[in-house]
This record gives C-alpha cells, structure tokens and sequence, in this order.
C-alpha cells in the first residue's frame, strides 16, 4: 500500500504537513471488451499530496494511461473509492464529475492536441471557456500563463508556426490558465527531442516549484529522474521506486 506523504523540498509552504488532493483505496478498473474483461487496475492505493511530483513508468499495457484517466475524472472505478476533496469519484454523478475536471484539474498530452486555426493566444483562452471567464478576463489571464512558460512574445502565433517544445508550451499555458490543483500529463515529452523535452522538464519543474501537483506518465527516466516520488505500474498493480 503506498500512503507516503512527499513534499518538495524547495516549497517551504508545504513543507512537513502537505494536505493529501487524491486518494485511492483499493481502485480497480475491468474493462469489458469482445465478451472479455480486461482487468486495467488491481487494487490500487495511493495518496496524492500537494506539492508532489510523481511519475508513474512501466511496461505498455501496464494500466498507465486508466489510472490518469481515473486520477482527471474522465473515468469512474470499476470497485474501490478515489477521493478528490470531499467527493468520492467513484460515487459521484457525471455533473460533480464535470466539474471536478472543469475546474480543478489541467490536462496535458504526448500530441499537444492544439487548435490549429487559433493563435496560441486563442488557444491558451480555450482553457478559461469551459469554466466560463468572462472573454476580456480570457485575454489577460491567457497572456500571464503564456509568459509563464516563457511564450509572452509569441501569443499570435499559431501552433503551425511553433515548434514543438513551444506547442508544448502552449498546451501547459492552457492546462494552468484556470489554476488546477493538480495537472495530469500523458507522455508529455513523448513527441519532443532532447533538447525540447529539456525545455518542458524545466517549465514543468518551474511549475512544481510554485506549488502545482503533477502526475506524470513517461517512458524517459531523464524526466522520472525529476520526480519526487517515482511510482511503476505493471500489471495493473503499483509500486514505489
Ligand atoms: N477502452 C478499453 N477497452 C478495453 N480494454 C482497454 C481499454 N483501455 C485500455 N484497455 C486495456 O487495459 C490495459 C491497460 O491499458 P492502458 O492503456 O492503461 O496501459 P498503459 O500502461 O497506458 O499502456 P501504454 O504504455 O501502451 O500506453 C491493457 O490491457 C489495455 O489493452
């Protein structure tokens, strides 16, 4: 059972008692497919704690991308009980479910999977609409998380015109415009080469400096290397590295 409580030590307001965000006891997840149930998450405990960096490796297959999507609310538990605050996930209706994910929890992809007819301006706004920011309060929120992660010259760009380390950025400016409290990336530097995926280390460790939670999966050790807590999940069972 993993119940460890980490902090990073360069935050020193949560050093010692950092409040636990995510909770998880005893989650499984069986999918039913061609008449078979496919059994992605055996049991899984673990508590998340603000102010963790977490990466979670392991084989393909391995339940890695279930249990993100479970952890961002885009998935309920076949059995068990994922607490986010005071709601338990596993129970909630799809409305508190939506909201949850709405507001509370930034997304990031291998694929970026920005709009390319918008500026990176646009797009980054698109991260306020569904929570719905008042468009001239979009603007200069959009244009504080794009100097954030250091794009504030390049808002009319579009995503055509970046490259892929700046879309990348962009697509984080989106995921922490609305302020989450924990941000969720699959394969974030996946489609990167070193050196980009250096530059999105550096504005994820940034991030995590300032307080933001992440749960990161990742096949590089270079970025597990960045971890607070390194965790592996093979076979739909987790361990801690
Ligand atoms: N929608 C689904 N329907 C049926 N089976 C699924 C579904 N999604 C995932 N699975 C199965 O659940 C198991 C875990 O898959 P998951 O995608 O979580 O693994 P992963 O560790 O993210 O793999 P990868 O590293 O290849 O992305 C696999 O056996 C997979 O085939």
């Amino acid at each position: 059972m993993i119940t460890k409580t980490t902090t990073t030590a360069t935050d020193p307001e949560i050093a010692g008692e950092a409040p636990v965000l995510l909770s998880l006891r005893d989650v499984t997840k069986t999918y039913q497919a061609r008449g078979r149930d496919v059994q992605a998450l055996k049991g899984i405990d673990l508590n998340i704690s603000a102010g963790d960096f977490i990466t979670i490796q392991g084989p393909t297959g391995g339940g890695k991308s279930t249990l993100l999507q479970l952890l961002g609310a885009l998935d309920s538990p076949s059995s068990g009980s994922l607490w986010v605050g005071q709601t338990d996930l596993a129970k909630a209706g799809v409305k508190e479910a939506t909201r949850i994910r709405a507001e509370e929890i930034g997304f990031v992809f291998q694929s970026f999977n920005l709009i390319p007819t918008l500026t990176a301006l646009e797009n980054v706004e698109m991260g306020l609409v569904p929570i719905g920011v008042p468009a001239a309060e979009r603007r200069s929120r959009a244009e504080e998380a794009l100097r954030g992660v250091g794009l504030g010259d390049r808002g009319d760009h579009r995503p055509g015109e970046l490259s892929g380390g700046q879309q990348q950025r962009v697509a984080i400016a989106r995921a922490i415009v609305k302020g989450p409290r924990i941000l969720l990336a699959d394969e974030p530097t996946g489609n990167l080469d070193e050196r980009m995926r250096d530059e999105i280390l550096e504005v994820l460790t940034g991030l995590n400096r300032d307080g933001l939670t992440m749960v990161l999966v990742t096949h590089d050790s270079a970025v597990a290397k960045r971890a607070s807590r390194r965790l592996r999940l093979e076979a739909g069972k987790i361990t801690e590295l």
